[in-house]
């Protein structure tokens, strides 16, 4: 989707020109009022939208020449899931679905309806009333009803928002289940960097209407330079490998670009592809190794730069590993130091230390 150019108010102009992958989690993430909601709004047709073009998986959808909408709003194959479920009160959960079937712009197959069914494992709730639902059910009925469309773009702004932190972890497993299910390209709003380093796998970050910032996931979330305050969200997000699991300490051993870690076992198989976060906060350095320590990652590094935190106390240093030096985002560590560690362990670019690493966190 190259270019596009709405209005919401006389003086917002969201002013966007970039192409995302076309399938998997797309996060957008950026400070309230950048213009996150305005750009699905222009994707899916309900904004007007001066100069756009719009071309999904080589359809055009929207073209710049005129800024004539190509294929009206109700054509577009979108399924568009807001933060509050809004389901008819007066129908159950199926009568809901069945009137998303009804409008659906394709007959839905009975065992696509069934997929959907199961994948938001929805049939023992079908015949209940939305206000007998939790938000989190009644967020999955909304996320199925918006699969029934048979879209080609899923776009969803804050579908976890409402919800309180336990709802929210019940119903992030529903939305990996639809991410590897579904070969569609999904848009997905959020402020939480916890739902964004899980779900995502490429990153658009906005402010004031414009992109200041896309690319794969882990590397852009790694970045201590990442243009949205994150405070103790900061640090990286590292693809990794199982490649052993201790029976006899319950842990498993990853492999990343920057070298291996034990974490808690919890139930991952070796040969697994799993995608860990290390916070900064998390990490502590040492100039000599120190083994006479209840922790049990340390990593020998090589300080690659030192950059000020928005706490003046603090700094971020960013670590390469000693043996192997990376140039990409992907295996490095950063740290969140006093600057008076920084000062005492007389820590500088190209210095050898040891990251301690205190907790490691698998996020999927
Ligand atoms: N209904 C509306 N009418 C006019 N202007 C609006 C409307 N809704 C939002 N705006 C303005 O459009 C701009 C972008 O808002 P938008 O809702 O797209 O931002 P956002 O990044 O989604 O914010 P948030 O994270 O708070 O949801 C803001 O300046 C906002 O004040």
């Amino acid at each position: 989707m190259p270019f596009t150019r709405g209005r919401r108010q006389a003086d917002f102009l969201l002013d966007v020109d970039f192409s995302i992958p076309g399938s998997g989690v797309t996060g957008i993430f950026g400070p309230s009022g950048s213009g996150k909601t305005t750009l699905l709004r222009c994707i899916a047709g309900l904004q007007p939208c001066t100069q756009s073009h719009l071309r999904v998986n080589g359809e055009t959808w929207q073209s710049a020449d005129t800024g004539a909408i190509t294929l009206p709003v109700h054509k577009r194959p979108i399924g568009y899931v807001f933060q509050q479920p809004s389901l008819f009160p007066h129908l159950t959960a199926e009568g809901n679905l069945a009137f998303a079937r009804k409008r659906a712009t394709q007959p839905v197959r009975a065992e696509d309806y069934d997929e959907i069914i199961q994948l938001m494992d929805l049939s023992g709730l079908l015949d209940a009333r939305p206000e007998s639902l939790s938000g989190g059910e009644q967020q999955r009925v909304a996320i199925a009803r918006a699969l029934l469309v048979k879209p080609q773009l899923l776009l969803m702004d804050e579908p976890l928002a409402a919800l309180d932190l336990a709802r929210k972890r019940d119903i992030l497993p529903y939305l990996e289940r639809l991410h590897q299910s579904f070969d569609i390209p999904i848009l997905y709003v959020s402020h939480s960097v916890e739902e964004i380093a899980r779900l995502a796998d490429y990153l658009l970050l906005m402010e004031d209407g414009r992109i200041q910032q896309a690319g794969a996931a882990p590397a852009l979330l790694s970045r201590t330079d990442f243009p949205v305050q994150l405070g103790d969200d900061l640090g990286v997000l590292l693809e990794a490998d199982v490649i052993e699991r201790d029976t006899q300490w319950n842990l498993l051993r990853a492999r990343f670009d920057g070298g291996d870690l034990w974490l808690r076992d919890s139930g991952e198989a070796p040969g697994e592809r799993i995608r860990i976060r290390v916070l900064a906060r998390d990490v502590s350095l040492t100039r000599t190794e120190d083994t006479d320590s209840s922790i049990l990652n340390r990593l020998p590094m090589r300080v690659v730069d030192i950059t000020a935190d928005k706490d003046p106390a603090m700094v971020l240093v960013r670590m390469t590993p000693r043996a192997t030096p990376i140039s990409d985002n992907q295996g490095f560590i950063t740290a969140r130091v006093t600057r008076r560690s920084q000062d005492a362990l007389g820590l500088a670019a190209g210095e050898e230390v040891w990251a301690q690493i205190k907790s490691v966190a698998i996020v999927r």
